[in-house]
C-alpha cells in the first residue's frame, strides 16, 4: 500500500507503472466511493499508461482531514500529490465529483494538466435543497438510510440484481465511507460552481455519460460539454452513474480513442 502525507491528511494511492516512461493518468474518484472503482479501466490501459488512482481525503484509507472542505481542498491535495511523485503532467479523469476536482485542478494548475476525461460530471451537480436533505439525512440516520436511492442513480437494473456478487461489494463500499468525510463532500460538491471554469478549459477534453445516469443525466453532461470549447461528447449505453464499474471496456475504448487523437 502506498501513502502520502499532504500537511496533517494522509493520502492513500497507487501508482501503476513509471511516470518517466509513460504519459501518465489519473483518476479522481466520486462521492461515497475509493479508488478500486477504477481497477477494471486501469488493468486495460497499464501496457500504455502510467496510472495513478487515489482515495480522496474523507474517502477509502485516506485521512478524513479537518471539515468542513472544498473542491478546492481536494484538488489541493491532488496537485500536492502530483508534486510530490514528480508527475509534471497528466491526463485527468475525474468522475462526478472527480470531474469538479478535475475542473478545479486545471483551473489553479493549468500546467498539471494535459487533457481531462469527464465523466459522469458537471460544472455544477445538483442544487443546495438536495444537497442539504441528503446531509440531513446521513446526519441524522447514516448512509444505510440513502443506499437504496443512491444505488438507483448509480447502476442500472440490470447491474442491481439481488445475485449480482458485485453489486452486493459496490453497496458495502458506500456504507463503509466515513460519515463525516462523505458528508463534508456533499457539502463542497453544493457549494461549487465551476462554469467559469468550463468555459475557459484549455485542453482537449472529453465528456462521457451513461445513458441511465440518475445523478447527472446525459442532458446535464452535454450542457457541460457545451461550454469546454472543442470538448468531444460521448454516451455510453445500458450504464448509469459508474462506467468504470458498469462498462468498463467501452469507457476504456472511448478513452483510447480520444487519447489517440491528441
Ligand atoms: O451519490 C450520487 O448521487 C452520485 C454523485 C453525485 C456527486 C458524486 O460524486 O456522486
Amino acid at each position: 500500500m502506498q501513502f502520502a502525507r499532504i500537511d496533517d491528511v494522509a493520502i492513500h494511492y497507487r501508482l501503476i507503472g513509471a511516470p518517466a516512461e509513460k504519459p501518465v493518468i489519473v483518476f479522481v474518484n466520486s462521492l461515497g466511493t475509493d479508488f478500486r472503482i477504477w481497477d477494471g479501466v486501469a488493468q486495460h490501459l497499464a501496457d500504455d499508461l502510467a496510472i495513478l488512482i487515489y482515495d480522496k481525503r474523507g474517502h477509502g484509507l485516506s485521512d478524513i482531514g479537518r471539515v468542513p472542505y472544498s473542491i478546492e481542498d481536494h484538488a489541493g491535495d491532488l496537485a500536492r500529490l502530483l508534486d510530490q511523485l514528480s508527475i509534471e503532467r497528466a491526463i485527468v479523469c475525474g468522475l462526478s465529483v472527480g470531474g469538479l476536482i478535475a475542473l478545479a485542478l486545471h483551473q489553479r494548475r493549468p500546467e498539471l494538466v494535459s487533457a481531462l476525461v469527464l465523466c459522469d460530471t458537471a460544472h455544477k451537480i445538483g442544487t443546495s435543497e438536495t444537497w442539504n436533505a441528503r446531509i440531513a439525512a446521513v446526519e441524522r440516520d447514516g448512509l444505510e438510510s440513502i443506499l437504496d436511492a443512491v444505488m438507483e442513480r448509480w447502476f442500472t437494473p440490470g447491474f442491481r440484481r439481488a445475485e449480482n456478487a458485485a453489486y452486493a461489494g459496490y453497496r458495502h463500499m458506500l456504507s463503509r465511507q466515513p460519515v463525516e468525510g462523505y458528508v463534508a463532500t456533499c457539502a463542497a460538491i453544493r457549494d461549487a460552481d465551476y462554469t467559469a471554469a468550463a468555459r475557459a478549459v484549455g485542453v482537449p477534453a472529453l465528456c462521457v455519460v451513461g445513458d441511465q445516469d440518475g445523478s447527472t443525466p446525459p442532458e446535464v453532461v452535454r450542457g457541460m460539454a457545451q461550454l469546454i470549447p472543442s470538448a468531444r461528447y460521448a454516451v455510453i449505453s445500458d450504464c448509469a452513474h459508474i462506467p468504470c464499474v458498469e462498462q468498463p471496456e467501452t469507457l476504456t475504448a472511448l478513452i483510447r480513442s480520444f487519447l489517440s487523437t491528441l
